[in-house]
């Protein structure tokens, strides 16, 4: 059979009906045609071209970026595309770019934390991109403590203006996107300075460039960092360094819905919570958790998609050999990923419900749930990140040699995301926040107070501490019910053994410090509950399509019970579930590998990623890898001559002297 039918016939297989599983994984049947319809619009224009990015030079590619932002801008503009679809566009064109920015945190820091009135002035022109922001909070010294952030806005009565500027070395602004070349403008994070008295840090509306010639204003210098990770890949943002020398502005353009400074001098706070100022980096985690989604199911596709091709061993009376996707090992690291990115796809939704539902209560005063969605943005962004990550390394190594080439698609797709682990908070740092958060909720346990929403299993933590897993064979891992209780049981116990060893430390803080590697992972178990948790809530709802709720419940089944594998030891160390229950998961966990086999290609295929935007040519739709790998090769610039440059500075000499030794 020849490579390019494999993949043909792994399609007759699949279980489902893949074209309803298409509309499940958009969100909905509108979601799918939007997607449907700008991939397509995306992959047929060559200006969106990209398979020759990782070969360009940092100048290039920034211009290359250049080009293919205006032109989506362009376009958005030509067809009047709608927020949604722009996004969507944003998507498919698969390029960092300054746009990120500018609509994913500029517009949003002035939106939450700007007054009507500011807002009214600076979104439109924001809006119409007359002016071009960025979000500049990092400095060189301090980015995970944005308490210890050092540029300061002294308040200056006689000019009713702040003065913004850069005290040291280490309070120069390092790291923002958009901010090195392209930026008009940014929302700076400052400490404000009245009359001598440190009010801590707020956000303000800076202008960097002139509007006429794009030079950077008096008082400003401005650069881009260098060079970052892989070729290609992020490099195609100007993350910027930028110093104030005593630059001014006027006194409303601090962003003033939380604290407002008066014509007088006077520092006011209004009632809402403090924590609003970090209100558009809550908004950033969220959608960072649905883009994990996306990075790794299109890793899983190009590696499931692959390993049905590729073939090693087994070849019986001179028949075809063994594809590698039937090898055990290889379904054992692959289908848990794949089950992942429909996981991480569902919770991602449910996370955007929570920050539209906790957003409309910001607006009418109430702040109640603003803790639950810091701790669960700050959580899922941290384990959905870390997750992916470590996923699309894995796909590079399931794709075997090919998968190191740049061409596979993969070198670059890791190098472009794995800064996600750092960026809008650095992973560790986060879990902490959720850890603070679950030592909060059970402290308060027997207070009267009952936990709702994520933490509402902790008001059952009696009986989670005491139940006894009911498994006795394989198939009882299957109920919803049972693995719930299992993860419920798991992550109660690790935030209870936590905050008994917090108790025993006369001070709280050192008490955390102390044990904070054991108080992250009781956050990763809390954040897996929710995720699995959330899993489960899906399949309760109505999905039409022949066999596509069967698929889910298997995939369901299988992210809980990977997990459940790999943590084996946070369920047999509480008691949540014994040894032999733990054998009898894995076990039903190789049945469940067997049973969603036949599907995968189908359910790769679901995501419905056209070859432009997966980029890879191990995983194209028609599954000619061979053919497309070997035509490839020859367009690399190391081919366009057959003796290479240097061939007579620097080969040649060393062969003559090799001849002439021979000689000798
Ligand atoms: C070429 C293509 C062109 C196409 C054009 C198309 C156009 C259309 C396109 C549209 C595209 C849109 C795309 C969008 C994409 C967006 C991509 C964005 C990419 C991201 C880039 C990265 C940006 C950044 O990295 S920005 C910087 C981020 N920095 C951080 O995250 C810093 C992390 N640190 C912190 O958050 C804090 O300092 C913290 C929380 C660690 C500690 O803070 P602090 O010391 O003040 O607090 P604590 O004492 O620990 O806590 C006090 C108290 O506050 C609570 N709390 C803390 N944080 C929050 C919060 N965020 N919200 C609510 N509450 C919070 C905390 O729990 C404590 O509560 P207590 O009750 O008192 O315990
Ligand atoms: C590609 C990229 C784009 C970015 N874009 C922007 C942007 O647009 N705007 C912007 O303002 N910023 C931006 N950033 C900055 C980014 O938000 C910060 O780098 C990030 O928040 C991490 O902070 P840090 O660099 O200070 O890490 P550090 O805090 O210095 O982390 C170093 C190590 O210390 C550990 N650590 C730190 N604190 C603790 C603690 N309390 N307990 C235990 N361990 C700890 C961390 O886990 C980590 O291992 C960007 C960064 C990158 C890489």
């Amino acid at each position: 059979m020849e490579a390019v039918d494999y993949l043909a016939e792994e399609r007759r297989k699949a279980e489902f009906d893949v074209e309803e599983m298409k509309i499940v994984w958009a969100g909905s049947r509108h979601a799918y045609e939007i997607s449907d319809r700008v991939s397509r619009l995306v992959a047929s224009d060559p200006v969106f071209r990209k398979d020759n990015r990782t070969m360009l030079s940092r100048k290039d590619l920034f211009k290359d970026t250049l080009r293919k932002a205006a032109h989506a801008w362009k376009r958005i503009i030509e067809l009047r595309l709608s927020e949604e679809e722009a996004k969507t566009l944003r998507f498919y064109v698969d390029q960092p770019a300054y746009t990120d920015l500018h609509w994913g945190m500029f517009i949003p820091a002035i939106k939450g934390q700007g007054t009507e009135e500011q807002q009214q002035k600076w979104l439109p022109m924001a809006y119409k991109m007359q002016i071009i922001g960025c979000y500049a909070q990092t400095e060189l010294g301090h980015g995970s403590n944005v308490q210890g952030l050092e540029t300061t806005a002294k308040f200056d009565p006689q000019t009713d203006e702040f003065v913004i500027h850069s005290p040291t070395l280490t309070s120069s602004k390092w790291w923002p996107g958009g901010l090195g070349k392209v930026s008009t403008h940014a929302v700076v994070y400052a400490r404000l300075i009245i009359d001598g008295q440190d009010h801590g840090v707020h956000g303000f509306i800076v202008q960097l460039r002139s509007l006429d010639d794009h030079s950077p204003l008096p008082g400003i210098t401005v650069g881009d960092v260098g060079m970052k990770f892989g070729s290609g890949a992020y490099n195609s943002m100007d993350n910027g360094v930028l110093r104030f020398d005593h630059v001014r502005i006027p006194r409303n353009q601090m962003l003033m819905r939380v604290s407002q400074v008066t014509r007088e001098g006077k520092y006011m706070q209004s009632d809402v919570p403090r924590q609003l100022v970090y209100g558009t980096m809550v908004y950033v985690r969220q959608t960072i958790v649905s883009d994990a989604s996306r990075a790794l199911s299109r890793a899983v596709c190009i590696a499931t998609r692959y390993s049905a091709v590729r073939r090693q061993f087994g070849s019986q009376n001179g028949g075809p050999e063994t594809q590698v996707i039937n090898y055990k090992t290889q379904q054992s690291r692959l289908f848990p990923l794949l089950a992942s990115a429909y996981a991480f796809k569902f919770v991602g939704e449910w996370l955007k419900w929570l920050y539209a539902d906790v957003t409309q209560r910001l607006e009418a005063n109430d702040f109640s749930t603003l803790p639950e969605a810091h701790a669960c943005t700050a959580g899922l962004k941290s384990v959905t990140t870390s997750a992916t990550a470590d996923a699309i390394e894995e796909c590079r190594k399931l794709c075997g040699g090919h998968g190191y080439l740049s061409s596979s698609g993969l070198p670059e797709l890791f190098a472009v995301y794995i800064p996600a682990c750092t960026y809008e908070g650095d992973n560790i740092v986060l879990l902490l926040q959720v850890a603070r958060f679950l030592m909060k909720t059970v402290s308060q346990l027997g207070s009267g107070k009952n936990p709702v929403g994520t933490t509402a299993y902790m008001g059952r933590v009696e009986h989670l501490t005491q139940c006894n897993c009911e498994v006795q064979r394989a198939e009882d891992w299957l109920k919803p019910s049972v693995i719930l209780e299992a993860f419920e049981a798991r992550a109660a116990r690790m935030s209870v053994a936590c905050a008994k060893s917090l108790s025993k430390f006369s001070n709280p803080e050192e008490g955390f410090a102390e044990l904070s590697a054991d108080l992250v992972e009781a956050a990763v178990a809390h954040c897996q509950l929710i995720i699995v948790s959330k899993f489960i809530e899906k399949l309760q709802q109505d999905i039409p399509g022949k066999g596509v709720k069967r698929q889910l419940e298997t995939l369901c089944n299988i992210y809980a019970l990977y997990l459940l594998h790999k943590h084996l030891g946070d369920f047999i160390s509480t008691g949540s579930i014994s040894p032999k229950q733990g054998a009898l998961a894995n076990e039903q966990l190789r049945l469940l590998y067997s049973q969603v086999r036949p599907s995968v290609i189908a359910l790769v295929d679901a995501f419905n990623y056209t070859d432009h935007y997966l980029g890879s040519i191990l995983g194209c739709y028609d599954g000619n890898v061979y053919q497309k790998l070997y035509d490839e090769a020859w367009k690399d610039p190391l081919n366009e001559t057959v003796v290479p440059d240097g061939y007579h500075e620097y080969i040649r000499p060393i062969l003559k002297q090799h001849i002439r030794n021979a000689r000798l």
